[in-house]
């Protein structure tokens, strides 16, 4: 067992569907033979899981959505989720959620809410996992998809949801146009959490800071392009989720060695390391810790000081925050 693999870890960027396991995916793919694309052979789903470019990438992410008919498929998958992340010594995941993608489909909000609560109690109860969700807006769908997940997350409360996210593809989809969504997202309590500069350049991230509020950036690499933009993010304290294979995979970032960890760690930007749509980007959370390693030279200590910024970054209530801090001294012996 490798220093990561046994290290305790929260998980603040990993999305939901992109957590289904190939065997969850193949599974459903059987299931709706016939009405999908796709595959169910291993080989030609490694194949099926091969990106040219972000957009692709969306557009296979979608086709695995389509897999989710029904609130019992979305029950297992979050289960399913839950004991592959404490397999890894995951202690915590701030799982984020697309209700829209399923209600669009017709499953109703509140079977939704209701399939993803018990499920999140039961992974509690069976992994020793702490769960909590981020309802994310899929920005390609716009406005409609905004107000429906806005709508579902402020109606129905669950219990776990902590915040408030934006995904999807970032060109031709400038974050202004959800400023009034964040703002209410924000009054009743839930952390404002988009993604943005992934895809697109620094600007997209000032606009996730200024117009909604952003409290941490998914992805946010392009920051690395922008001294003044790292300077501010280092001062105020806003941390990117960071994910280098993913970057990889969607060819955000040409190769890994040319990835701008090292740069935004240099510049005093808080970072956590996360693992995005692991099975789909064939890592895991672990995997992304020894990629850190090497990206930026660190010893045990090192890498457990990226484990602890996790913690402390997250929206976990404080005592979990406190156990798990407690866990990983205990692990390295501090
Ligand atoms: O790396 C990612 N970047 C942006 N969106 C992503 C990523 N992985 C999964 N999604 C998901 O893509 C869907 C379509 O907008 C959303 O459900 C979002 O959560």
């Amino acid at each position: 067992m490798s220093f990561e693999s046994g290290l305790p870890k929260a998980e603040l960027h990993v999305h939901h569907v992109g957590s289904a396991s190939m065997r969850t995916v193949a599974e459903l793919a059987e299931r709706h033979a016939g009405s999908t694309s796709v595959p169910t052979d291993p080989e030609a789903l490694a194949d099926f899981f091969t990106f040219t470019d972000f957009a692709h990438f969306i557009e296979v992410y979608l086709s695995v959505v389509d897999l989710l008919r029904t609130p019992e498929d979305l029950w297992t998958l979050t289960h399913d989720v839950a004991r592959d992340l404490a397999a890894q010594n995951v202690r915590y995941v701030e799982l984020t959620c697309t209700p829209y993608t399923s209600i669009a489909v017709g499953i109703s909000a509140e079977a939704y809410c209701e399939a993803l609560e018990d499920a999140r109690r039961r992974a509690e109860a069976d992994f020793g996992v702490t769960m909590r969700w981020i309802f994310d807006i899929p920005g390609e769908s716009g406005v409609p998809a905004a107000d429906v997940t806005l709508d579902t997350a402020l109606r129905l409360q669950p219990e776990g949801l902590i915040g408030f996210g934006l995904g999807g593809p970032e060109i031709g989809v400038p974050r202004p146009q959800f400023k009034a969504h964040f703002e209410q997202a924000r009054a009743s309590g839930l952390h404002s959490l988009p993604h943005a500069g992934e895809s697109t350049g620094p600007e997209t991230i000032w606009d996730a800071i200024h117009v909604l509020g952003a409290e941490r950036i998914g992805h946010g690499i392009a920051a690395a392009q922008d001294p003044v933009l790292m300077a501010y993010l280092a001062e105020h304290q806003i941390p990117l989720e960071i994910s280098p294979t993913s970057n990889i995979r969607t060819r955000s970032v040409a190769s890994m060695d040319q990835h701008p960890l090292p740069a935004l760690v240099a510049a005093g930007v808080p970072v956590s390391i996360n693992s995005d749509d692991p099975p789909m980007f064939d890592t895991t959370l672990t995997r992304e810790y020894e990629v850190a390693r090497n990206l930026l030279g660190l010893d045990d200590a090192g890498v457990a000081d990226l484990a602890r910024a996790g913690v402390r970054h997250s929206f976990a209530p404080d005592d979990v925050k406190s156990t798990i801090l407690a866990e990983i001294d205990a692990y390295t012996g501090s």
